[in-house]
């Protein structure tokens, strides 16, 4: 007969779960996942289960890492909230399975896993993609991957300037002051990321919030926010002229509404049925000799709207490259 499982509360999931530690791990975790090899990381495109009457999903996301024997599932219900409303956006539990047995290891919190596994892999993408002598960092938005992400950035880099917009200057002017630092509080998105060499999108929204006229070129942009199909933070404009890079394609093609809606996938698509390349190496980048760049189960995409240097992602050991 198991043992019963054990409960890992969120202030032990904090205590526990270091960006330090966690980058690294991550960044061997995206290697073995770019390699499509089911050898080493199985990790099907979530099922999603829709909470109409609550504006809501049910996402169920299993992956099993086979050299390392690791099983687990993590369970997350998002929804889109109102304006002002006190009820969080998102709520995840975490389950680890003996994969021989059958029986669950752990149930722990998932929304510090959300929260930092997100922030920490959009640093990944930065380090991979920002501009050399990145100074300036925006984040729009103010919420839960606001923070992680001004974290995980403001431990790993040194900005000279940190920004934050959020549709109410309230929230934004909030967050601000939560902060360790020095963040300023911007009235719009186009001032608040003029001149920013990265930009960060975790909002709620549905439409665009960043338009390409505005992003400096060269700039790196780490998309969050959009991970439905009829959701969006970014126009067309900036879709069609940056260099994408996704966590997945298969994740991003059913779920990226920046990806889906902009029809940037149509134009690459034809790219490569042009190019006749074998459809699990076809790119998802404008770029043809970048590949699409894996990550961790979203960030739903990655734009790095200048030239990357390819070398640092073979360096990575993303052997794609
Ligand atoms: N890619 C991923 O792996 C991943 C992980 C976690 C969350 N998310 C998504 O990222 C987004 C932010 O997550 P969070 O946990 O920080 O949520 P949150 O509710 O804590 O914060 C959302 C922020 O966006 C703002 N916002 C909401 N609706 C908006 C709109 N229509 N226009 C502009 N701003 C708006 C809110 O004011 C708030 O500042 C959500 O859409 C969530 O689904 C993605
Ligand atoms: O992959 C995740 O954990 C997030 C949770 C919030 C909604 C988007 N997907």
């Amino acid at each position: 007969m198991a043992e019963p499982p054990v409960l890992i509360r969120q202030d032990e999931v904090e205590g526990l779960l270091h960006y330090k530690d966690l980058i690294p791990r991550l960044e061997v975790a995206l290697g073995k996942f770019s390699k499509l090899d089911s050898a080493e990381v199985i990790q099907p495109v979530r099922t999603t289960v829709p909470l109409q009457k609550y504006n809501g999903f049910l996402g169920l996301m299993p992956a099993y890492l086979v050299h390392e024997d690791i099983l687990c599932t993590k369970l997350v219900c998002f929804y889109k909230r109102e304006s002002g409303s006190t009820l969080p956006s998102t709520q995840a539990t975490v389950l680890l399975f003996d994969p021989e047995y059958g029986n669950v290891k752990a149930v722990m919190d998932g929304e510090v896993i959300t929260a930092k596994r997100t922030a920490a892999v959009s640093a990944i993408s930065a380090k991979l993609l920002m501009p050399a002598k990145s100074e300036v960092l925006t984040i729009l938005g103010a919420g839960h991957q606001a923070l992680s992400h001004y974290n995980v950035f403001t431990e790993t880099f040194s900005f000279k300037e940190v920004r934050v917009w959020s549709r109410r200057k309230e929230t934004a002017e909030r967050f601000a002051q939560s902060t360790q630092g020095h963040v300023t509080v911007w009235e719009s998105v186009e001032e608040a990321v003029n001149g920013a060499d990265v930009i960060v999108t975790v909002t709620g929204a549905s439409e665009p919030v960043l338009f390409g006229q505005w992003v400096k070129p060269g700039a790196h942009v780490a998309a969050v926010g959009a991970c439905r199909p009829d959701w969006r933070e970014l126009d067309d404009v900036l879709m069609r002229q940056a260099e994408v890079y996704v966590d997945s394609r298969e994740g991003a093609v059913a779920e990226s509404g920046d990806i889906i809606l902009s029809g940037c996938l149509q134009s690459l698509e034809r790219f490569s049925m042009e190019q006749d390349l074998p459809l699990e190496r076809r790119p998802l980048c404008s770029n043809p000799l970048e590949w699409g760049f894996k990550m961790q189960s979203l960030p739903s995409l990655c734009l790095n709207s200048g030239r990357t240097n390819t070398e640092d992602l073979r360096i990575m050991g993303w052997p794609w490259m």
